[in-house]
């Protein structure tokens, strides 16, 4: 047995699908018809099989654990005599560019908001937390996009923290994939959820590597439950270059895009700028800094071809 998955025998519980899909239990399989056409208008390759097998079951587990969590905030306080602060449940979503992150964290939004307990799901991707095209071009930062310097981290943790000590309203910065840059005109603003998302390859990252007297909490302190979506990077090479195959027809084809150029490549010439992408940014950024956070996760969600998960690891 090799060492990671010795670490992952003593850390985890392992389901194969099927195992997994038995523990759907009795969350029922019939989704009402606007909760199925959303859930299709996300992604429509999705099929109804992965809601069913691996999505049910594990928002039947975040109910049980959210659950469980409220149910401690009612004894504090009846202990302190007083109502604590309204605090979300936070669950972060990480994993490599183009694993499916965004996908996994829309499913589970509105799979979560089905539930009576906790009926206010909000989402936030880490893309906002991008410093500026402007600031990344000046630190010469623009083929490090994804690396930790590329975000501006103390803007991150204030924002979860203040989530977190339930202010009434925190703005989470946008970023637009057809700019390429932060967006400048909006915000998204936070109101008190029930359970925050926060979805992104950097959150569970630290920051050991500064000194120990500067160190500032992390994103991960502040967060509830963190899932880890994985799969090989050959696949997640592929899932890459077809997604840059469909933004040339899409964002790309935009004139405001910062891509618009590429938007009349030949298919041959797009790939091989993906494939130069992946293997000179994305690939070095997974196997640098996103990889090695993997066994920090409460739950790993591995994905085999066709974006088929096909096995499941929960902290023990
Ligand atoms: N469950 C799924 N079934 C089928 N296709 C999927 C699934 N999840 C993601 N995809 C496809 O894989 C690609 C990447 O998905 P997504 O945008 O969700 O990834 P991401 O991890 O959020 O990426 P990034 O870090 O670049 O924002 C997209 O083309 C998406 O359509
Ligand atoms: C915005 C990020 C960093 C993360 O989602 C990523 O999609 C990205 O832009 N990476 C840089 C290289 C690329 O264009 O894929």
């Amino acid at each position: 047995m090799n060492t990671t998955n010795s670490i992952q025998q003593a850390l985890f519980h392992r389901f194969d699908r099927e195992q997994w899909a038995e523990l759907r239990q009795s969350v029922p399989l019939t989704l009402s018809e606007t909760e199925l056409v959303d859930l299709q208008g996300m992604n429509e390759q999705l099929s109804l099989a992965e809601v069913t097998d691996i999505y049910l079951p594990l928002s039947r587990l975040l109910n049980l654990i959210i659950d469980a969590k409220q149910q401690r905030s009612f004894v504090l306080n009846q202990f302190l005599d007083h109502k604590v602060d309204h605090s979300p449940y936070i669950i972060s979503i990480s994993g490599s560019v183009a694993v499916g992150k965004s996908t996994t964290a829309r499913i589970l939004q509105t799979l979560l908001q089905r539930w009576p307990q906790h009926p206010k799901v909000d989402l936030v991707t880490t893309d906002g937390f991008l410093y500026p095209l402007a600031d990344l071009k000046r630190k010469g930062l623009m083929k490090r996009k994804g690396f930790p310097e590329s975000y501006d981290k103390k803007m991150l943790s204030q924002f979860i923290a203040d989530v977190k000590a339930g202010h009434d309203e925190v703005l989470a910065p946008l970023y637009s994939h057809v700019t390429y840059d932060r967006r400048h005109d909006e915000h998204q603003p936070i109101r008190q959820p029930d359970i925050l998302i926060l979805e992104g390859l950097n959150v569970l990252q630290t920051d050991a590597d500064t000194l120990v007297e500067s160190r500032k909490p992390f994103v991960s302190d502040f967060v509830d439950f963190s899932i880890y979506v994985d799969a090989e990077e050959s696949l997640l090479k592929e899932w890459y270059m077809q997604r840059f195959l469909q933004f040339r027809q899409g964002a790309f084809a935009n004139p405001k895009s910062y891509f618009n150029h590429y938007s009349k490549l030949t298919d041959a010439e797009a790939n091989a700028i993906a494939a130069n992408i992946w293997d000179t940014i994305n690939g070095p950024n997974l196997k640098l800094n996103i990889l090695p956070t993997r066994e920090r996760a409460d739950l790993i969600l591995t994905k085999g071809a066709n974006h088929l998960m096909d096995k499941v690891l929960l902290k023990k």
